[in-house]
């Protein structure tokens, strides 16, 4: 699967991809970035979001879409290697169970995903939009013509996604566009070229974090709600000669710092060092504390993590509410391609786990 071809950029350095001689021959050029400058949407409206887990819940085993997989625990807090399901032919009813499995067990590696890989983007949409409205990134590359599919792309001419060069470590936890009203739920991920070893994704469980925590501290926790920003993004795409764009105007929501998981009830730390930006109503200071305190708890429990290896055809589902994860970036001193398409359906707005909190 890996690209064996070099995916030219333009000299100004950045994401103006287009896939020039030799790299037409490159099997996914069709899926390569764009960033059409002329693509603008509205504000993103409200819409009911009806979790497909909650009706796995009625069925009598709800696994029964594991029946005859093969299926091996990654860590405690997170993570489930699958083989023997294509996801590409899953029943209205597996879907559901598949949702359910997704929210309880956080993270999903489905390996032998060939069949839902090269099914196309057209498939991809549609597949995705059980979960939930998609999401349009605002700012991130889209195969050209597909403005739903969020892609990841890093080769040796472009660092969008993935700049290190002012950072010692480029670690970047988040929740996938905490800023937005209603955050995505069930999110699904694959690469379709790879480096031979190396950019792993690392995701933690935001309910082991939490759970790490003393009962009084959470029981504070609950009472705060903070602001998730959508800003410094946009900013960054605009700045300088990076030749992004800003296809919807940044956000800011306010979200509760502990969330409740509509269908298990799980409740899950929900601040992220990428998008979170103040307790809402605290004094600069006061919020830095506590957000930082957070943050450092997150980047060091290797004890809440699962990594995901990127095999070829692999597809990776994740909860996007219980959550956070990072790309690995050790691969970027090699000579690789590593070229990921995202599907993004959108969620509830985040429920408090605390019910007296006022949104
Ligand atoms: O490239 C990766 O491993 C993760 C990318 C990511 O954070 C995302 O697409 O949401
Ligand atoms: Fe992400």
């Amino acid at each position: 699967m890996s690209a064996t071809t070099t995916v030219t950029s333009t000299p100004a350095g950045a994401i103006q991809i287009k896939a020039e001689e030799p790299s037409q021959d490159y099997k996914y050029a069709h899926l390569l970035p764009v960033f059409p400058k002329d693509e603008h949407y509205p504000p993103l409206e409200p819409f009911e979001h009806v979790d497909p887990g909650h009706r796995a819940l009625q069925h009598p085993n709800p696994r029964q879409f594991l029946a005859n997989a093969t299926v091996s625990q990654l860590t405690p807090p997170a993570g489930e290697e699958i083989r023997g399901v294509n996801l590409a032919t899953l029943t209205p009813d597996e879907k559901d169970e598949l949702a359910l499995e997704v929210a309880r067990r956080k993270v999903l590696v489905l390996r032998g995903q060939e069949d839902f890989i090269e099914r196309g983007p057209d498939f991809w949409l549609e597949w995705g939009r059980y979960f939930g409205r998609l999401h349009i990134h605002p700012t991130s590359g889209h195969p050209e013509g597909y403005p739903h599919l969020h892609l990841v792309y890093r080769d040796k001419n472009s660092t969008f996604n993935y700049e290190r060069s002012d950072r010692t470590i480029a670690t970047t936890w988040h929740s996938d566009v905490s800023y937005e009203h209603q955050p995505p739920g069930l999110t699904a991920l694959f690469l379709v070229s790879a480096p031979e070893t190396g950019g792993d994704t690392v995701f933690t469980s935001q309910v082991t974090t939490l759970k790490r925590l003393s009962p009084e501290f959470v029981a504070y926790l609950k009472t705060l709600k903070a602001s998730h920003s959508a800003h410094e993004q946009a900013e960054y795409s605009r700045a300088g000669n990076r030749g992004g764009v800003v296809r919807r105007e940044p956000v800011v929501n306010e979200h509760p710092v502990i969330r409740k998981h509509p269908v298990t009830g799980e409740e899950a730390l929900y601040v992220n060092r990428q998008f979170t930006r103040r307790i809402v109503g605290y004094k600069r200071e006061e919020s830095d504390a506590i957000l930082n305190f957070l943050y450092d708890h997150i980047d060091r429990s290797i004890d809440s993590q699962v990594r995901a290896r990127w095999e070829p055809y692999t597809v990776v589902l994740w909860d996007n509410r219980v959550t956070a994860h990072s790309a690995i970036l050790d691969f970027t001193d090699q000579n690789a391609v590593r070229h990921g398409i995202r599907i993004t359906p959108q969620a509830e707005r985040p429920i408090p786990a605390n019910p007296d909190l006022k949104l």
